[in-house]
């Protein structure tokens, strides 16, 4: 059956900058990745250019400095980003818990939020270390985080994007069709 959406050559790139955010084990980094395979852009992941900076592994920085010093390596990190072009960013599952964050990367481009249940999060994220999910309890401290930081997602976000159950190329193909939708609207919005 023939498609309603417009023809357009896979080379045409709707945007040439963008970020991801959402919480942990969303898959931002993976998707970030293939996103940025598929639009022929680099790809910075904020978490391991904090990494680089610190020359520390975040659980080392978080439990030799605290999160305040990640927090603030972080929003540097954000701020370095935004003078790059031509790239994806895929930011670390707090990162738009700061108003300033968010404020930065939506002034420099769209922000999609990538979001998957909490059952989904839990088996995404259990098998590597995220310090703040180092207790009893994991599954129940994701609800809970994810309870206190929706609002925050919400304000980031120019659109959000499911990652529950569905392959990881699938999920690309979703947000390029969202970016264009996101581009033409902008476009309509600056002719108004
Ligand atoms: N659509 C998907 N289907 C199946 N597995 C996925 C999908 N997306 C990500 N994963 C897997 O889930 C795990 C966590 O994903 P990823 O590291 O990309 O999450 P993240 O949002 O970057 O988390 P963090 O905020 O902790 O950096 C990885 O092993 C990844 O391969
Ligand atoms: O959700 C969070 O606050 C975090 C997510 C990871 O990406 C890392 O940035 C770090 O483990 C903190
Ligand atoms: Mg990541």
């Amino acid at each position: 059956m023939a498609s309603s959406a417009p023809r357009r050559l896979r080379l045409e790139r709707p945007v040439t900058w963008l970020a991801l955010a959402g919480f942990m084990g969303t898959g931002k980094s993976r998707i970030g990745w293939e996103l940025s395979r598929r639009l022929g852009l680099n790809f910075i992941d904020t978490d391991r250019v904090v990494e680089r900076v610190s020359c520390m592994r975040i659980p080392e920085l978080f439990e030799l400095y605290g999160e305040a010093v990640f927090r603030d390596y972080e929003s540097e990190v954000v701020r370095r980003c935004l003078r790059l072009d031509e790239a994806v960013i895929s930011t670390g599952g707090g990162t738009v818990m700061r108003e300033a964050n968010r404020r930065m990367l939506l002034s420099r481009g769209p922000v999609i939020v990538l979001t998957a249940s909490p059952e989904t999060i839990y088996r995404r994220t259990r098998r590597h270390k995220r310090p703040l999910l180092e207790i009893g309890d994991p599954e129940g401290r994701i609800r809970e985080l994810l309870n206190a930081r929706q609002s925050a997602y919400d304000a980031a976000a120019s659109f959000h994007v499911s990652t529950d159950g569905r392959h990881s190329s699938d999920v690309v193909e979703e947000i390029v069709e969202k970016l264009w939708a996101w581009r033409e609207a902008r476009e309509a919005e600056r002719r108004r």
